[in-house]
């Protein structure tokens, strides 16, 4: 078995003794078996853009092509050309964190790379920030306005945070879903644990994290959104947050200057849970 392994007949032996002499050719195979394993075992670890094969299926000649047919004359029955796999129903997936984690920044690199994805519009009685657009990255309205979106029972979930109410609509997601769309919920922590009981295994939780609160706290520095004060409360309640983590369903690093791999992450979840056998079904 060895033997053929190394391209050796067996039906003509080499004696053991000659496959040890250095001046013998398969001396020269011998030394290179442990390069070509390490050769096969590196190709294996690179991704598929790196791999330097290219896995082009040949198309099946006349021949195979015409055996093919027989196969189906003698089974005496058509092939259906319905899809086997139906299409996945569409998803909700949560995307939380603490304040200055990124949960913005991944979320709209994620819509510019993604397609079939609706990002649910958070509405906020927070005023409106330079270079925020209204009905795109929030909606917002003044807090009589939202308290009346409560009292008509038009939130999905809200919560009082950091002196201003934000809630999510559910309009758009009915209507997203309804269309085949797969739906992206960013909140915070509290609001993620409301989605939590609302929607129970039926959404997919995401967890964002910074790699150190060092990290964290430098990002919302740099936002320059913070005064002092609210700075040290957002990073005491983020140092509280990280403890529910175990709550969520998976966690993604966005690591500084890392954001192409924690959306790329985040992308593979998806791809992960629409691919799953057996799908959640999001109940709203
Ligand atoms: N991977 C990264 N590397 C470096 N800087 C980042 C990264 N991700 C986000 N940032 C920066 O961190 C800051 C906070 O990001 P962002 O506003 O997206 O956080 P957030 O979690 O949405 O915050 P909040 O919940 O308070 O609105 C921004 O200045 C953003 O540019």
């Amino acid at each position: 078995m060895f033997r053929r392994f190394l391209g050796i007949k067996c039906h003509n032996p080499i004696p053991f003794s000659n496959l040890l002499d250095p001046f013998s050719p398969k001396f020269k195979l011998i030394q290179l078996f442990p390069l070509t394993l390490q050769f096969f075992s590196s190709i294996s670890q690179l991704d598929d853009a790196r791999r330097p094969f290219s896995s082009t299926i040949p198309p099946p000649d006349e021949a195979g092509r015409s055996e093919l047919r027989s196969v189906k004359v003698s089974l005496s029955s058509l092939f259906s050309s319905s899809p086997l796999v139906l299409n996945p129903r569409p998803l909700a997936f949560v995307i939380t964190g603490p304040s200055g984690v990124g949960k913005g920044t991944v979320i709209k690199r994620l819509r510019e790379v993604r397609e079939r994805l609706h990002f649910a519009v958070t509405v906020t009685s927070r005023p409106i920030r330079p270079g925020e657009v209204d009905g795109k990255d929030y909606y917002f309205v003044s807090k009589e306005e939202f308290l009346a979106m409560v009292e008509r029972k038009e939130l999905l979930e809200y919560a009082f945070v950091y002196g201003d109410y934000r809630g999510i609509p559910k309009g758009q997601i009915h209507e997203f879903m309804a269309k085949g769309y797969d739906i992206v919920l960013r909140v915070d922590i509290q609001g993620a644990e409301t989605l939590k009981r609302i929607f129970r295994t039926s959404a997919v939780s995401v967890f964002l994290m910074a790699e150190s609160e060092v990290e964290l706290v430098e990002r919302l520095i740099d936002k320059r959104t913070e005064t002092k004060e609210s700075l040290l409360v957002r990073v005491a309640t983020a140092r509280e947050e990280v403890k529910h983590i175990k709550n969520f369903d998976y966690v993604v690093v966005n690591a500084d200057g890392k954001l192409e791999s924690a959306v790329k992450l985040v992308e593979s979840i998806i791809d992960a849970e629409k691919a799953k056998v057996l799908h959640r079904k999001a109940v709203v």
